[in-house]
Order: structure tokens, then sequence, then C-alpha cells
């Protein structure tokens, strides 16, 4: 069995610098043909200038014939200044990320206080129609874990669109039922989400089976079966609103393996047979295009890709990991058989 389906593009990624942006582009450049990639290095990507060095390396990283294209954002900061979302509309980067100081890897320079010193930043970008993307939860030590995006949502979210209704907003990741509804119930064009591989695919039994298992750890961490369940539901309904967000983050084996494991999950070379899998169970084959190939471009008002790709249904076995002179690195269903296998045509 075999399905044409237009070029993908992959709408949330980490695809990191040095030694490990040159182990992992070419597994993200070999099927997608642009990706969103994510400003969340070491320092993070605060300004247009660094914006387009960071642009430069991931293109110099790429083989000469590669067609992929890595589209571009900022970090937002507690200092990002509203002439800065500026330079970046004109210098073609696409969107600014927005990471609750303290949430997830490489945070710690995220924003304190949305309301407060980067309203005027929000304001320009809704009037540049630049999105804002976020990591959607909370860094409250007294909220669990579990209920961090459902209270973002409640607290932050909630309110930021009603204040701002012209920003256009992707909430990445996104984990939970609260998510799907919320970003249901918003207007379509202004609010749309992300979805990756883990969160189809996975409940939170799988950081626990037969043991503790750093390498489906990632943040959001993973959820119950219920807000999996409602996840399925929300990509194959045909919704505009969801669209392909692999948020492959891979970081290297000794950094997941050890008493304070980092969290992400490295899932580039696997994220389209995965896709596929999910709406293949789910019966909805029928609505993988549109997930995968066309709502994205159309959120972000580009064309969609004009190439193809097929989808061949030829069994094959997911390396144990993949080794580099820098390290190893290991990826989503380590060692499992999938059953489809994305091919250039
Ligand atoms: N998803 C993750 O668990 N980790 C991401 C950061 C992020 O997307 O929150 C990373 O950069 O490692
Ligand atoms: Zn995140
Ligand atoms: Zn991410």
């Amino acid at each position: 069995m075999e399905l044409q389906v237009t070029k993908p593009d992959d709408w949330h990624l980490h695809l990191r610098d040095g030694d490990l942006l040159e182990a992992v582009v070419l597994h993200s450049a070999k099927h997608f043909g642009r990706a969103i990639v994510m400003p969340n290095l070491k320092p993070p990507v605060t300004t247009t200038v660094a914006a387009m060095a960071y642009r430069d390396s991931i293109l110099k990283a790429l083989p000469p014939d590669s067609i992929f294209k890595p589209l571009m954002t900022l970090y937002l900061t507690d200092n990002t200044r509203p002439s800065e979302i500026k330079l970046a509309r004109n210098s073609g980067v696409v969107a600014v990320k927005f990471y609750p100081a303290g949430a997830t890897t490489n945070s710690q320079d995220g924003v304190t206080d949305i309301f407060g010193k980067c309203f005027p930043v929000l304001e320009q970008m809704a009037e540049q129609n630049m999105p804002l993307l976020v990591h959607g939860e909370v860094t409250d030590s007294s909220v669990d874990i579990f209920d961090r995006e459902k209270v973002f949502i409640e607290t932050i979210l909630e309110p930021l669109i009603k204040k701002l209704p012209q920003l256009k907003v992707v909430m990445e990741h996104i984990t939970t039922m609260d998510a799907v509804r919320f970003v249901e119930s918003c207007r379509e064009g202004y609010v749309a989400a992300t979805v990756t591989p883990q969160h189809l695919l996975l409940n939170r039994n799988a950081l626990f089976q037969g043991g503790f298992r750093p390498h489906n750890y990632c943040l959001p961490v993973l959820k119950r079966e219920v807000h999996r369940q409602a996840i399925i539901s929300a990509v194959i309904s045909g919704s505009k609103r969801f669209f392909l967000g692999t948020d492959s983050a891979p970081h290297y084996r000794t950094r997941k393996e050890c008493s304070c494991g980092c969290a992400g999950i490295f899932n580039a070379s696997v994220a389209i047979s995965l896709y596929t899998k999910v709406f293949e169970e789910a019966g909805a084959l029928d609505k993988l295009e549109a997930f995968m190939s066309f709502n994205g471009p159309e959120f972000y008002g580009l064309p969609r890709n004009s190439t193809k790709i097929v989808l061949k249904k030829s069994p094959w076995r997911v390396p144990e990991s993949y080794a580099f002179a820098s390290g190893e690195i290991v990826p989503m269903f380590t060692g499992e058989m999938l059953e489809w296998l994305p091919c250039d045509i």
C-alpha cells in the first residue's frame, strides 16, 4: 500500500547548535520542507541579528543541494522591545516564542510577567501579524505538574486573548482535553495548536513501563489516556486549528540517563511514520495530509509545499540510537518496528 502526500512541514522543532545541530538537522531536512526552529539555545536567540546568524549556521550544516527551509523565531524576554519585532518581521523572522521563565529546557531567560513589560511587544506583534508561539504551562510549584497546562489556559491564555483578540497564537505541543476545548472555542485563524507524536501515541504510563523511562520524558509531561484520546479526536476531526509540530528535542543519551535528566524526546527520524500510524489506527488516513501539510502553512499565511512524498507500507526497525562523534541520541520508539516508511518521489 502507498500513499502520496504533499511534503509536510514541522511547525515546532529544536535543531540546537554546534555538534548537536550537525548531528540532527539531516533527519528533519530529509522529509520536511520547512520547519519552525525554536530559539531556546544557550544563550537564547533574542534578537533578529542572532536569528539570522542561527539561520546561517543551520543552512551551513545542510548539504548544498538541500531545499529544507528553516523558519526562524525570536525568544521573548521581559526586555524585548517593540522595535525588535518590526526589525524581525522585515528580516523574515516568522514568529516569537513565549517561554514562561523556568517552564522548560533553557527557559530561564523567559518571561516573568506577560501582562506587564511585554504587553507593548504583544501589541506590536498583533499589528505586524506576527504569531506568538506559547509553551503553555504555569511554573508555580504549588500547581501539580499534570495541571500546569490547564491552569495556564485559565490564568494566562484566556485573559491574553480577551485583551488582544487580534494577536495570532499557537499553543505548542498540546497535551490535554482542556487545551483541545480551548483551541476549538477560539476564533479560527487566530488560535491554533501543534501536536506531537508522543502526545498522540503515549500516555503517562509510558514514563513508568517496567521501570523509569527517561526517553519518554518531555515537557509538557505525558498525560492520562483520556487526554490522549481527546487529542486524537481533535487531529482526526479535520479541523484546521491543529497541525504537525514534532517538538523533536534532542539531548545526548548521557543527559537523559542521569540523576537529573533533560526533558525532550528526539523524534525527527520517526515522526512522519508515527503520525501516519495514529491516523491509520483511527481510520482517518484521509485527514492526514491536511494535518501534516495544509493546516500549518494556511495558519502562517505561507504557500503549501509543491513537491510530494510517498508513504509506503514497508516495515522498518527504528535504530536503537544514532551515534555521532559528539555523543549518542536515542530516538522515540527506539528499536521498535514501524509500518510506514516515508520516501521521496
Ligand atoms: N519539549 C521538551 O521537553 N523540551 C524542549 C523544550 C520545549 O519544547 O518545551 C527542549 O528544548 O528540550
Ligand atoms: Zn515547550
Ligand atoms: Zn519544544
